[in-house]
C-alpha cells in the first residue's frame, strides 16, 4: 500500500510540495485548505499531469479532515506569508491561531502521524504544534534549516563556480534574523570553504543567507518563496518515508542539547521512519554558542507571547 501524506494549506508552498512529492512518486497526497475549491482544483490539475509524467500517485483535494485520516506524515503550510516590509514575526498571532485549529484536527484524524511544520514564524509555530498535539518530540519537526542551508549552498556554489552537488553547508539556530550559518562546517568536495573563500566575502554570503527569505519577498511583493521551501520540506518527507537516517538541519524540541531546554531551535537531526531519531551535538565555539543562545532567546520570546513556552 502507498504511503499517505497530507499537506494542510494548498497555497504556494503546499501545492508545490504536492507537486514535488508526486514528481518523486513518494506517496499519495491529500491537499487540504479552508478555501473551497482551491485544493480540489489544484489536486485535479496535478492528477492530470500524472499520465504525462508516468507517475502513479493519487492527489486528493479537500476541505474535510476526514479525508486526511491515518496519514503517515502531515505537512502544515497553512497560514499567511509575509509581504515586503514585514518580518516573519509579524505573522505570529494570525498563524498561531491557525496552527492551533489545524493541529487539533490533524491529531484527531491521524493520531500516529509525524508532523512537519512549515508555517512561520517557524520555530514558534513548531513549538505551538508540539504543545497542541501532545505528540512526543520525535513526531513534530520544523522545516527551516534544509532551506537555509540550501540557500547557503547555492551562494557558495555560485561563488566558487562549482556544482551545487559538491557543496555541503551548515546552518544552525532559528529561522529568522538570528540564524547561524556555520562556514567552518561547510565544504566544497570535502574542502572547508574557509580555505577557499576570504573571511570578509564569507561574511557577506552568510548575511545573504540569513536574509535569503526577505530577498525573495522583495522581488515577489505579494508573498514569499515557495519552490525551495517546498523542496526542502519534501526532502524531510522523503527521509522519513524511506527511513533514510538522513542528517538534516531541522527545528527540533531541545531537552538540554546545546544547553537549551524546552524550545524548538534548528540543529542537525537524524530523520528516519520514527521521525526525529537523533539530535546530533557538535562542538561550538563560544561565539557560535552565544549566537545559538541568542537565537533560542528570540524563539522563547515569541513562544511566550502565544502561550506555548
Ligand atoms: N519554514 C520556512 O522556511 C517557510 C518557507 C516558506 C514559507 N513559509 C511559510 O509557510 C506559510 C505558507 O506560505 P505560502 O507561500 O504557501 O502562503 P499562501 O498564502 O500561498 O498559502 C497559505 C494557504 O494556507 C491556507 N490556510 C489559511 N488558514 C488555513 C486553515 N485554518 N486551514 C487550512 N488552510 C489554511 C490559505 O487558504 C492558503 O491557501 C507562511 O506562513 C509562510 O511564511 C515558511
Ligand atoms: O521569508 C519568508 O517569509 C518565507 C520563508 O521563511 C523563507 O525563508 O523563504
Amino acid at each position: 500500500m502507498r504511503k499517505k501524506v497530507t499537506i494542510v494549506g494548498a497555497g504556494n508552498v503546499g501545492a508545490t510540495a504536492a507537486h514535488w512529492i508526486a514528481a518523486k512518486e513518494l506517496a499519495d497526497v491529500v491537499l487540504l485548505d479552508v478555501m473551497e475549491g482551491t485544493p480540489q482544483g489544484k489536486a485535479l490539475d496535478l492528477m492530470q499531469a500524472m499520465p504525462i509524467e508516468k507517475l502513479d500517485c493519487t492527489i486528493t483535494g479537500t476541505n474535510d479532515y476526514a479525508d486526511t485520516a491515518n496519514s503517515d506524515i502531515v505537512v502544515i503550510t497553512a497560514g499567511i506569508p509575509r509581504k515586503p516590509g514585514m518580518s516573519r514575526d509579524d505573522l505570529l498571532n494570525t498563524n498561531a491561531g491557525i496552527m492551533s485549529t489545524v493541529v487539533k484536527q490533524v491529531v484527531a484524524h491521524s493520531p500516529n502521524t509525524i508532523i512537519i511544520v512549515v508555517s512561520n514564524p517557524l520555530d514558534a509555530m513548531a513549538q505551538a504544534a508540539f504543545k497542541h498535539s501532545g505528540f512526543p518530540r520525535e513526531r513534530v519537526i520544523g522545516m527551516a534549516g534544509v532551506l537555509d542551508s540550501a540557500r547557503f549552498r547555492t551562494f557558495i556554489a555560485m561563488e566558487l563556480d562549482c556544482s551545487v552537488e559538491n557543496v555541503t553547508a551548515f546552518v544552525l539556530g532559528g529561522h529568522g534574523d538570528t540564524m547561524v550559518p556555520l562556514s567552518r562546517y561547510s565544504t566544497m568536495a570535502g574542502i572547508p570553504i574557509t580555505e577557499l573563500i576570504p573571511a570578509d566575502r564569507l561574511k557577506e554570503l552568510e548575511t545573504r543567507t540569513a536574509n535569503g527569505g526577505a530577498e525573495i519577498v522583495k522581488f515577489l511583493k505579494t508573498g514569499s518563496a515557495y519552490y525551495a521551501p517546498s523542496s526542502a520540506a519534501v526532502e524531510m518527507v522523503e527521509a522519513i518515508l524511506k527511513d533514510k537516517k538522513k542528517i538534516l538541519p531541522c527545528a527540533a524540541y531541545l531537552q538540554g542539547e546545546y544547553g537549551i531546554d524546552g524550545l524548538f531551535v534548528g540543529v542537525p537531526c537524524k530523520l528516519g521512519a520514527n521521525g526525529l531519531e537523533k539530535i546530533i551535538e557538535i562542538k561550538l565555539t563560544a561565539e557560535e554558542q552565544a549566537a545559538l543562545q541568542k537565537s533560542a532567546d528570540s524563539v522563547k520570546e515569541l513562544c511566550t507571547v502565544i502561550g506555548v513556552q
